[in-house]
């Protein structure tokens, strides 16, 4: 499994990044709204997120016609090699997304909430699906289980026809909000977790790492002393 960093805010990609893990980056209208973005500097923030991260950054665009997108689109790979253009999955995104991808700009097909909805996005070229866990345990559905699902269906087919560069399409477990969906989405096999700042920490984390760090520090200390 890989790991990105779900988030616009600059010095948590920096400080995620030093860290020696990180493999891209997810932004949405909602993540850069929350770090107070204006909209004459969005294209030259995605740019600042491309300069710090060697991997893919999402972009989302927002329009919500499929020709609106396809030029939207364009303008943000235009803004670095590594961009790679999210578009909600919906008619007007799955045929923005086959032009796209046609011209060998890889899509990101995020807000995919079910099954169907993820194998027409492996149709129509996108390089990665990203099924929504958090959200739907919000509605008391099962988040897992619904990733668990599109992993296994996109699993039955081979899609390389289909997307750049007959390149597999990536399943991205998003809208992740602990350790633990995180822990569940490697067992079923999804390729990427975008995680936020605060999970990526508590990844890192162990009660029993901590009491054995602090035993090993005390009695490197007698170690010391003898
Ligand atoms: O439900 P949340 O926590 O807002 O997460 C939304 C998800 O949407 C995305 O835009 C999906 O691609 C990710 O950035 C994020 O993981």
């Amino acid at each position: 499994m890989k790991f990105f960093l779900d988030t616009a805010d600059l010095a948590e990609i920096e400080e995620a990044a030093s860290w020696g893990a990180l493999a891209g980056v997810t932004t949405n209208p909602s993540l850069y709204a929350k770090i107070g973005g204006k909209l004459d500097d969005f294209h030259a923030h995605i740019k600042r997120i491309c300069d710090l991260v060697d991997g893919p950054v999402s972009a989302e665009a927002v329009s919500t016609t499929r020709d609106q997108i396809v030029r939207e689109g364009r303008e943000l790979a235009a803004l670095a090699p590594n961009v790679v253009v999210k578009i909600p999955t919906m008619v007007e995104g799955l045929a923005a997304t086959r032009t796209l991808a046609d011209e060998g700009i890889p899509v990101n097909m995020t807000l995919c909430f079910s099954v169907p909805q993820a194998l027409l996005a492996a149709r129509a070229g996108a390089r990665y699906i990203s099924p929504f866990i958090g959200r739907f345990d919000d509605i008391a559905d099962d988040g897992l289980g619904q990733l668990a699902n599109v992993v296994a269906a996109l699993g039955n087919y081979d899609f390389s026809q289909s997307t750049v560069g007959g390149q597999q399409v990536e399943v991205i477990a998003a809208s992740v909000r602990s350790a633990h969906h995180v822990t569940q989405s490697a067992l079923m096999g999804a390729d990427i977790a975008t995680v936020p700042f605060g999970v990526l920490k508590k990844m890192v984390q162990h009660p029993l790492t901590d009491r054995g760090l602090e035993s090993f520090m005390s009695d490197w200390e007698k170690v010391k002393n003898a």
